[in-house]
Order: structure tokens, then C-alpha cells, then sequence
């Protein structure tokens, strides 16, 4: 009688790493196998692949996805180059490790189960109440993941090595440009010209700077490791199916160009050719009252004139105070304390760039 297929080589037929995941939210038990190139695949958990090409280049790649479940476009572009990866159709020149950050909130559709993941990292997960869910799990996980993966590797003086985390989202409303990169706060280091290459390749040349520290993913990849990290935003919330690919056709190939090659085919940074922004306020939930004034269908960085009412908190009014100041991530469904919208202005990089 024919002998099952173990896991391994299943992988290495289909290549479908999420639908592994999907059937086993809960966890996976590790496995480690060997490709026809010679890249040796570790799988650590349910959502957790990290891949070690023989003779890697100096890059250290973290790609996630899906720390918002119904992210979906981002989770497709994942899934996709795992599967080029594991079937022998694309081969990597570079250390990478794939995340899908919440299993049991892809499965359900939701945004988060019971907790916003990517409000848990840098230790946020195991503050207050502590490790009271499953989220505060995950993110504890991911951050342990993140951090084998980059001190795995041996860095030394003659061979330094640059640490990279994509974190790809995609928005709740539809945005007036269409896909846009958050740059964690820098602490005054500089921001990196190399970097807003990477996105222009992305197709990405709108960039929110973060002016203060903050409990994402890509902040706690940027502050605790050095990464060069970034949330980004690939267009808006659809159903498993309904994305149109089409659009995000140069991101796709940049990532796979990344992960693949020496070097990004990239154009020099010009600032004309993009849209910066900085955060000028956040506006947090205090009550339960929290109301926005604008229609659901209003665009991200959309401005309204000086004096506009934007939102109420119970007595609190929150009104336009700077001419061309715009909303970001406006959501009154969060939970009290977290961050409702946050408004932004024009800014430039110029004076402290690398
Ligand atoms: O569209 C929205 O309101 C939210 C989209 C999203 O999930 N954005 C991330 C941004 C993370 C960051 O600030 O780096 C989030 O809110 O977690
Ligand atoms: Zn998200």
C-alpha cells in the first residue's frame, strides 16, 4: 500500500505553506528538510519558515504578513514566493524568514481575534495583564522567532550583515495614494535613501515618518534589532480572492528581486518624486462615545480645512488645527486607549539622511 506523503515532501510538490498553516493555527510541530538547491527550510511553527540558502548573501530578510487576518493581499503575496521557493522555482541568494502572523484571525476573517497584534510587541504583550491570550502568545512568539533568526547568523567586523523586516498591511478605507510605507521613529538616527529606493521598486513613494516610539511589529523589528523596517501598506481590505494582483505586480517582483539577487534594481532617490509625511498628533479613544465626523468612504490622507470638526470623545472636540493637516487610520473601533486616527503633515528628509 502507498506510504503518505510526510510533510516535507508534500511542501515540496504543492508548495502550499499556508494552507498547512491554516489547518494547523495552533501550532506546527518543527520540521527541517532539504531542497533539490541545496536550501535548507526550517519550520518552526504554524506560520513560521525560515530558509537558509547555501553561500547567502549578507541580507537577513523577516517578510510578514497577516498580523492582521483579514489582510489578504499581503497573505497572497506571501504565500505565492513560499511556494515559488519551495517548489524549486525561485531560488534565493539570501537568509529569509516568512511570517503569517495571526493563523486563527486569517482563518476567521478578522482583523484580530481578541487583541490587536500589532499593538503587543516590545514586550507590550506581557505588560498589564500579561500573557492572557492568544495574541500576547503570538507576539511574544513572533519577537522570539524574529530575534533566532537574526542571531543565528554569525556577524562579525569582516562580514557585517544588514537585517530587514517588511511588515505588509493593507488599510481599512481606501487610501488617496494607494499603497504607503510607515518609517518607524529613528530616534534621530537617519532615514535611509537605500530604503525609499526599495519602496519606490515597491511602487510605494508615499512615507509616513513615526515621530515616537510605538507598539507595531516594525518599530520593535527597527528598535530592538537595527532592522531596516517598515509597515507597509498594499491597498485595501478584500476577501481571500477579490484582490486585484494586477496592482501590486512591482512590489511582488521587487520582494522576490530581494530575496533572490545580490541587489534591487532600483532608481536613485529623488524627493519630488515621492509624498512624505510626519505625524503631527494621535488621537487616542479615551471612552466608548468615540465618533468620527466623516463618512466611512473618505479616503487616508485626505485634508479638511483649519476649524473642521474630525471627531467627539464624550465632551472632547477634535477639530482641523493646521492647514494641510490630514487623517491616517481613522477607526473608532479600537479599543479604549489605542490610537483612533492619527493626523499628519507634509515633511521632508532631507536634513537627516544616509
Ligand atoms: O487602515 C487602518 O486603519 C489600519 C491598517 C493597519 O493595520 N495599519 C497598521 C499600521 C502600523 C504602524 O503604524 O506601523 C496598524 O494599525 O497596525
Ligand atoms: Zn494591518
Amino acid at each position: 500500500m502507498a506510504q503518505p506523503l510526510s510533510l516535507a515532501k508534500q511542501l515540496q510538490q504543492h508548495g502550499d505553506f499556508l494552507q498547512i498553516t491554516l489547518s494547523n493555527p495552533d501550532g506546527l510541530a518543527p520540521l527541517q528538510f532539504t531542497l533539490t538547491d541545496s536550501t535548507t527550510v526550517h519550520i518552526w511553527d504554524s506560520g513560521v519558515i525560515c530558509f537558509e540558502p547555501t553561500n547567502a548573501g549578507d541580507k537577513d530578510i523577516v517578510l510578514s504578513c497577516g498580523v492582521h487576518g483579514n489582510e489578504t493581499a499581503p497573505i497572497e503575496i506571501c504565500a505565492e514566493l513560499v511556494q515559488q521557493v519551495l517548489t524549486g522555482k525561485l531560488v534565493l541568494k539570501q537568509r529569509l524568514l516568512v511570517l503569517f502572523g495571526n493563523p486563527a484571525a486569517i482563518n476567521a476573517g478578522t482583523r484580530e481575534i481578541t487583541e490587536n497584534l500589532n499593538r503587543l510587541f516590545s514586550g507590550h504583550h506581557s505588560m498589564g495583564a500579561g500573557l492572557i491570550n492568544a495574541e500576547r502568545h503570538r507576539a511574544k512568539a513572533l519577537e522570539d522567532y524574529v530575534s533566532r533568526f537574526y542571531n543565528e547568523v554569525r556577524v562579525t567586523e569582516a562580514a557585517p550583515r544588514n537585517r530587514y523586516l517588511y511588515d505588509l498591511h493593507t488599510a481599512i478605507r481606501g487610501s488617496r495614494f494607494e499603497k504607503f510605507a510607515v518609517y518607524p521613529f529613528l530616534h534621530d538616527k537617519p532615514w535611509q535613501k537605500a530604503e525609499f529606493e526599495f519602496l519606490q521598486a515597491c511602487d510605494v513613494t508615499t512615507v509616513l515618518l513615526m515621530q515616537t516610539p510605538a507598539s507595531t511589529f516594525s518599530y520593535y523589528a527597527s528598535n530592538s534589532h537595527g532592522a531596516d523596517a517598515f509597515t507597509i501598506e498594499l491597498g485595501k481590505v478584500q476577501p481571500f480572492g477579490q484582490n486585484d494582483m494586477s496592482r501590486f505586480s512591482k512590489a511582488r517582483t521587487a520582494l522576490r528581486q530581494l530575496v533572490s539577487e545580490d541587489k534591487v534594481s532600483t532608481q536613485p532617490f529623488d524627493e519630488q518624486q515621492f509624498q512624505l509625511y510626519q505625524v503631527y498628533r494621535a488621537i487616542n479613544k479615551q471612552t466608548q462615545e468615540f465618533k468620527l465626523h466623516f463618512a466611512d468612504d473618505v479616503q487616508n490622507f485626505t485634508a479638511y480645512p483649519v476649524g473642521t470638526l474630525l471627531a467627539t470623545d464624550g465632551d472632547t472636540e477634535y477639530r482641523v488645527e493646521r492647514e494641510g493637516e490630514a487623517i491616517i487610520f481613522p477607526n473608532a473601533k479600537v479599543a479604549i486607549g489605542q490610537r483612533a486616527m492619527l493626523m499628519v503633515v507634509p515633511t521632508t528628509v532631507q536634513h537627516n539622511l544616509l
